[in-house]
């Protein structure tokens, strides 16, 4: 199983510029989670802080026990390799093959035989679509193929997390989908950790687990996918639909003076961009038939039906709705449309339907350890 990171107000400037400050949440073990948020709100900063290669100013970043934020080199040495990393344009050395590529965490960091490295490094090819393109050079194979030999060379090392930083950069929508399948079949296969920045709305919408959004030089939320496509809060609305129509600007944040301008201009007719309105929560896309179920999807389930009931009231109604009836019934809850009983009424309890701020992680984004999950008390 993938390791739990646990982040606690991670705060990150590059002199007197803040980046973002009070991060706070946990990615759950073998869980999907996906960051959004405009240019420039630090995505990137945010990975690279994760593995230390940036230093955070204040805060933690927990994983297995040790803090990158305040551990000694050795100590930081051996927590990266837990992490597989995919930058954006694959970061392949051009000069040598794919073969090679995917071979050099192996070489560099193990000292496994060639016979054992080629075991590897065939079946990681194979497992992202590469069986047979071992000699190719970087330069010959396209953007795709770059970002999956990345991702290749990413799993040489058996990593219990993986960090994906704008997967879908130069690729078009169709490329894009076929890498976000690639990610949850591996997903299913190593049942590591994801976290995965990017701006891809698509992506976002039916990808991950959990959803968190950076604005302001904060996080704006991060919990169960459902909790951000049902939200309300302008800025996460704005943003999922693409839209000139909100607080979201051309260079990052718009003050009140142009937001009212804009809405007039938008009330009159001009259109805001974006395609319709998109509400709703789609169906999450699920690995490809043969392949193992999603560990991590079964223990989301748990863990996010234990917290059902301090979710908004939209969030809850898309993730009862999301259930077999099986499982509605296993859990104890129903869908709106059915007529409550009376127990189901007394435990209802009020929840807000708008969300402001970065929902509390102990409720949202931390992993159950054991016992059958609660009641639903989501049910009404
Ligand atoms: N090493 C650095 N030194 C100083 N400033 C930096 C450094 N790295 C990043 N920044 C600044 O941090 C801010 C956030 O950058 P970052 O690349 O993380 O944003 P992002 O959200 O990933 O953007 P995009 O979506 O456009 O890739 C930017 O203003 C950038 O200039």
């Amino acid at each position: 199983m993938g390791a739990e990171v646990v982040i606690e107000g991670l705060t990150k400037s590059f002199g007197r510029q803040t980046i973002w400050r009070d991060v706070t949440l946990t990615l759950p073990p073998g869980e999907v989670s996906v960051m959004l948020g405009p240019s420039g709100t630090g995505k990137s900063v945010f990975l690279k802080s994760m593995i230390g290669l940036l230093k955070p100013d204040r805060g933690k970043c927990v994983i297995n026990g040790v803090d990158i934020v305040r551990c000694s080199e050795h100590k930081l040495y051996e927590t990266r390799k837990l992490f597989g990393v995919l930058f954006q344009d694959g970061a392949l050395f051009g000069s040598m093959n794919l073969y090679d590529n995917v071979a050099f965490p192996l070489r560099e960091h193990t000292k496994k035989s060639e016979t054992e490295i080629r075991r590897i490094v065939l079946e990681k090819l194979e497992m992202t679509g590469l069986a047979g393109a071992d000699k190719k050079l970087p330069g010959e194979i396209s953007g795709g193929m770059r970002k999956r030999a990345g991702l290749a060379r990413a799993l040489v090392l058996d990593p219990e997390i993986i960090l994906v930083d704008e997967p879908d950069s130069g690729l078009d929508p169709v490329r894009t989908t076929y890498i976000s399948q690639l990610f949850l079949d591996v997903n299913a296969q190593i049942d590591a950790t994801f976290l995965i920045v990017t701006h891809n709305i698509n992506l976002a919408r039916t990808v991950p687990d959990n959803l968190g959004m950076l604005f302001r030089k904060e996080l704006v939320m991060f919990g169960p996918r459902e909790v951000l496509l049902t939200s309300e809060e302008p800025v996460v609305k704005q943003f999922l639909n693409g839209r000139m129509d909100g607080p979201i600007g051309m260079s990052e944040e718009k003050d009140s003076a142009t937001i009212a301008a804009e809405r007039a201009m938008f009330e009159a007719g001009h259109h805001a961009g974006g395609v319709e309105e998109v509400v709703g929560i789609p169906p999450q896309m699920q690995p490809a038939p043969g392949l193992p179920t999603r560990q991590g999807a079964i223990r989301r389930k748990d863990r996010v039906m234990k917290i059902l009931h301090k979710l908004p009231d939209a969030a809850q109604e898309g993730i009862i709705a999301s259930l077999s009836p099986e499982e509605q019934r296993r859990y104890g809850v129903y869908p709106r449309t059915t007529t409550p009983t009376w127990e189901q009424t007394v435990e209802t309890q009020p929840v807000p339907s708008h969300h402001q701020g970065q929902l509390p992680t102990g409720e949202v984004a931390r992993l159950p350890r054991s016992g059958r999950p609660e009641q639903g008390p989501g049910a009404r």
